[in-house]
């Protein structure tokens, strides 16, 4: 699969199958949980700005998103680094990459995103996409602050959907002068964080 309409022919599969399964199950487990297509325009179209080429995206689930970034990187020569603690997911995703031909730009970590930010090197990445256990996000702040390089990019989903679950991590970044911050009202909401730097 080469062909951009290949890539947007499988996409539009996942978003078919994504509405279809997630309608049909009330645990979260079980639900794909995908960003939205704008949302996934809105990906892409961040990374080609930043130029960014080190992409670290934090839940995976079946690599909808995965395949926005990995689109939007390859062109670029970078690659996107994906964590998922669930194996199911896990091999979900595997195989929608194998389909996309595109598991030479995507690394997967099957881990807790916790123990993957604590091992990263500092400044390891210049986009880091948050999509994930948002009660933990506010915790993870040192270590995601840490692991985003001078002019990196954090974008957070479901910032307008589930605002009260991640309001203090929101406010940290907000307070912080190192960082210009927005909501953008695409999707389930996407708080996009800009750290100062070169
Ligand atoms: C909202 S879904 C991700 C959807 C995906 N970004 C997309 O749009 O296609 C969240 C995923 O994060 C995973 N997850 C939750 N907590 C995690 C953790 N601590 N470490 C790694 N993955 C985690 C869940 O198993 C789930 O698959």
């Amino acid at each position: 699969m080469h062909s951009i309409d290949t890539l947007d022919t499988l996409l539009s599969e996942l978003e078919a199958f994504g509405n279809t399964n997630d309608a049909a199950h009330t645990e979260r487990a079980s639900r794909m949980l995908n960003i939205t297509r704008d949302t996934g325009e809105l990906l892409a179209v961040l990374v080609h700005a930043r130029g960014a080429r080190r992409v670290l995206e934090i839940g995976t689930s079946n690599g909808y998103s995965t395949l926005w970034l990995a689109r939007a990187v390859q062109p670029l020569g970078g690659s996107v680094v994906t964590v998922e603690k669930a194996q199911d997911k896990f091999d979900m995703a595997h195989a929608n990459f194998v389909r996309a031909q595109l598991q030479g730009v995507i690394g997967q970590l099957l881990a807790d995103a916790g123990d993957v930010l604590r091992d990263a090197a500092d400044g390891a990445y210049d986009f880091i996409f948050l999509d994930s256990a948002r009660q933990q996000y506010e915790s993870w702040w040192p270590q995601l602050d840490r692991v985003l390089a001078a002019g990196g990019v954090l974008v957070v989903d479901n910032a307008s959907s589930h605002y009260a679950d991640m309001a203090g991590f929101v406010d940290a970044i907000r307070a912080d002068s190192r960082y210009m911050a927005c909501l953008a009202t695409v999707g389930k909401g996407e708080f996009i964080a800009v750290k100062a730097g070169n």
